[in-house]
Formats: C-alpha cells, sequence, structure tokens
C-alpha cells in the first residue's frame, strides 16, 4: 500500500507550512508576483493567470460571517466538459428518508476492512444525517476506511463543509489553496467547493488492525464552524485562534485526464478534465481549509465540583438560525485533569434533547468501560437516555476521589439539534453492535428509604 508516490507524499509533508489562526484573511503566492497588488480583478492577472472568486457565503452576509477567497489560476474552473452522474459508492445525504428515526441506543464496531483497493472518496461510508442538503440546513456522520491515495482525481463538495477526522492514518490533503497535513488527533477542514485530492500517509504496518486509513467526517450542510463564543471564560481558551493552520499556495501543473467529482445536493457528478484543477499559483481570502490538532485545546472544566456539560469541551460550532441552538457542535474529550469534591465524576445519566453522535480516535473514554472502540461510535438521539455503564457507575461511585488524569483517550462528539436519521447500510450493518441495551443492564437498586 505504501507505494512510491506516499513516500513522496510524506516528504512532502514534512516540508509544509502554513499560515496561522482562525477566520483571517490570509494571502499567499506560490510563484513570487502572482498575487495582483491592490485589486482582486485587474485587467490581465499577473504571470497570465485566471482570476476567479469562491464563494462561501451570499455576497451579502454580515462581515463576520462572510466567506470568500480569490483564486489566481492557470485555468479558471469555468473550463470544463458536462459532469455526468456517477456511481454513489456508500456515500448518502440529506434528506435521510431511507429509515425510520430510530429512539434506541445504538453502537458499531469499525468499519469492515474494504475488499480491495479504495481510495478516500471511494471509502465514505454514511451513517446517517438531518437536515437537507439544498436548503444548507443540518449534518451527515460519514466514516471513510482508505487504503490507497487518489489518482488523478479530485473531490469537491458543494453541499456543504467537511471536517475530517482521522483515527488511523496520516492524511495528506491536497487542496486548491495549498497542502495540509492531518494525522489521528488533528482534525481538517475543507470548506463548501474546496476541490481536493486525499493521499495517505504514515501507513499503518500491516499489523491486521485494519487499513491503512480510517476516520470520520461530519458534513456541515449549515453555516460554516465557527469558534464558540467563550463569554466569561474570557479572552483565551479552547480552542486557540492561533492554532489553526490554513495552508500556503501549492499548484500543480498537470496536463491530461484528471477525474473531478462533484457532490453536488446529494448526488455524484463526475467529469474528466483535460488539466488538474489544483491549479491555484496564487490567493487571498477566508474561504480556506484549515487542520487543528485537538491536542492544543486548552480543556477547561470544574475545579470545585459537579461535572461539566460537555459545551465545554466545544472545539467548533455551526449555529443554527436559533441562538445557542448549533446545527452541529464538534466537541472534543482531551486529555484532563479531574479533581471534583464530592462529584461523580464520569459524564452523568441524561436524556439530551440534542442528538449526540460520538466516536474514538484512541485509547478509552471515561462513560464506558468497554465496547466503545476506536473507529467505532455510538449514537444516543434526541431524548434517549444514556450515560455510565454498569461497571463505569459502580467503579466512580465507589472511587477515592483524588487529582486524577484522564489522559488514556481521545473522544469526540458532533452534536446536532436534530435528530439523526440512520441510512440503510448503517442500520444494517454488520458492524452494528446488538445487544448495546445490556451496558446499563443490572444497575442495582439501592434505595434507602
Ligand atoms: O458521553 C456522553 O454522552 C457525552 C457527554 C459527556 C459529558 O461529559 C456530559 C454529557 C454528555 O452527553
Ligand atoms: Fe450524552
Amino acid at each position: 500500500m505504501a507505494g512510491t508516490g506516499n513516500e513522496q507524499a510524506r516528504k512532502t509533508a514534512e516540508g509544509l507550512a502554513y499560515h496561522t489562526g482562525f477566520g483571517n484573511e490570509h494571502s499567499s503566492e506560490a510563484v513570487p508576483g502572482a498575487l495582483p497588488v491592490g485589486r482582486n480583478s485587474p485587467q490581465r492577472a499577473p504571470l497570465g493567470l485566471y482570476a476567479e472568486q469562491l464563494s462561501g457565503s451570499a455576497f451579502t452576509e454580515p462581515r463576520d460571517h462572510n466567506h470568500r477567497s480569490w483564486l489566481y489560476r492557470i485555468r479558471p474552473s469555468a473550463a470544463h466538459p458536462p459532469f455526468v452522474r456517477a456511481a454513489q459508492g456508500a456515500l448518502r445525504s440529506a434528506p435521510f428518508t431511507d429509515c425510520t428515526p430510530d429512539p434506541n441506543r445504538l453502537r458499531w464496531n469499525p468499519l469492515p476492512e474494504p475488499a480491495g483497493p479504495v481510495d478516500f472518496l471511494d471509502g465514505l461510508w454514511t451513517l446517517g444525517g438531518n437536515g437537507d442538503a439544498t436548503q444548507r440546513t443540518g449534518m451527515a456522520v460519514h466514516l471513510y476506511h482508505a487504503n490507497t491515495s487518489m489518482e488523478r482525481r479530485v473531490f469537491g463538495n458543494a453541499d456543504g463543509e467537511l471536517l475530517i477526522v482521522p483515527e488511523r492514518g496520516g492524511l495528506l490533503l491536497r487542496t486548491e489553496l495549498g497542502l495540509l497535513h492531518a494525522e489521528p488527533g488533528e482534525v481538517a477542514l475543507i470548506p463548501r467547493g474546496v476541490r481536493f485530492r486525499v493521499e495517505l500517509l504514515d501507513a499503518a504496518p500491516d499489523d491486521g488492525r485494519g487499513p491503512a486509513s480510517r476516520g470520520y467526517v461530519c458534513e456541515n450542510y449549515g453555516r460554516p464552524f465557527q469558534l464558540p463564543d467563550l463569554g466569561p471564560i474570557g479572552a483565551n481558551g479552547l480552542a486557540n485562534a492561533r492554532d489553526f493552520r490554513a495552508p500556503v499556495a501549492a499548484y500543480e501543473d498537470v496536463e491530461g485526464p484528471v477525474e473531478v467529482v462533484n457532490k453536488f445536493c446529494g448526488a455524484l457528478w463526475t467529469a474528466t478534465y483535460d488539466h488538474s484543477p489544483l491549479d491555484v499559483v496564487a490567493w487571498h481570502g477566508n474561504h480556506v481549509p484549515y487542520v487543528y490538532d485537538l491536542r492544543r485545546f486548552n480543556v477547561i472544566g470544574s475545579i470545585s465540583y459537579d461535572h461539566p456539560d460537555p459545551s465545554i469541551f466545544t472545539v467548533l460550532t455551526s449555529p443554527s438560525d436559533t441562538a445557542g441552538l448549533a446545527g452541529v457542535d464538534f466537541v472534543a474529550f482531551a486529555p484532563r485533569w479531574l479533581v471534583g469534591e464530592d462529584t461523580f465524576r464520569p459524564p452523568y445519566f441524561h436524556r439530551n434533547v440534542m442528538t449526540e453522535y460520538m466516536g474514538l480516535i484512541e485509547g478509552a473514554y471515561d462513560a464506558k468501560a468497554e465496547g466503545f472502540v476506536p473507529g467505532g461510535g455510538s449514537l444516543h438521539n434526541m431524548m434517549s437516555a444514556h450515560g455510565p455503564d454498569r461497571e463505569t457507575f459502580d467503579r466512580a461511585s465507589a472511587a477515592e476521589l483524588r487529582p486524577q488524569k484522564i489522559d488514556d483517550g481521545l473522544a469526540f462528539m458532533f452534536e446536532t439539534r436534530w435528530p439523526l436519521t440512520l441510512t440503510e447500510q448503517a442500520r444494517d450493518a454488520g458492524h452494528l453492535q446488538h445487544g448495546y441495551d445490556d451496558v446499563w443492564q443490572g444497575l442495582q437498586r439501592h434505595f434507602r428509604p
């Protein structure tokens, strides 16, 4: 699996340069003089490039969420043949109408290994979601497994942005705006419409544990992810803006057939270009891909008593049209100290109007003694009762409450205001665990009136 292409990709990833900051206006040129000065659209763009604007928000949206980038490229994106429908694989989009929304607690093992060579795009497998891609509301949960790099193939998603959460294997993301490297523990975001190719890095040795690359994707049809407000926390903390990295311009000047796959209103469309569309020599703007290392997250929690609500662990939020109700939040359970006095320290029992999909990047999660495994996932839909499993409840109720470091895992949650409806393939999956309810069986009656 790790061929010469992969070695080349690894070398490239090692030398990557980045811009830093979240939501910034960046500018970058891979060739000196490629970026026009003082205007976006000169009569003739420098170096014979074409100027093109890519808008991620309506022209008229308020400045604080207006997203666009100006791209200076070898050929304009408009120079392409017609798109024709392509095979859909296991990729599905909202609205999800094949299954009845299910109030049961559900949990899956990791995706089985791909049967043959599979790249990131072909390896996308949709679990479910909510909203409607054509209405730009809601989200979808996808998993991916891949054992080969995308070759002469580029993907772009008109339906929303993609938050990629690698669980196994590093990825080199060659985007229109430049290169990003994301390894397990980091997350990468590809904005709506930005074209990219995924090459596999750091291929795991063939240890029988599964494919070289595996992970999760949150597709966000709604407002782009932003940093949460910090309120009384103050001006710093949680995910700090300076730790987000955007690429610098890097282009490929490739003539010859390149397949461009376009997801549009849920369907995949394909066209064979006579050149690579990753041909942006310079750009400026704020509609940019980025990568963030979850190990940089400044975890804030209780230093007195009680278990805070997990909103305190929000890395990124996509607001909906109702204040405080996120279309989707991306929440990380990063290593942290627990010091609460007279406190049940793991996540509490609860029923939540929000819907919680959880995944595990490594190690274990403090509410589940077993069964919640890296690469697997759980779904606790709107109002479904969940919390610590029996073993965790018994252990934590009796634990001596010394300061304790939780540093044996990295879990995350996609939390959404709308219930999540499964795809048929997720409902019927061989890797769906049966008997998940049993983890809450045997919780003893302790009532002593
Ligand atoms: O494990 C969960 O269910 C996620 C979760 C974590 C937590 O710390 C508090 C509430 C919650 O829903
Ligand atoms: Fe929960």
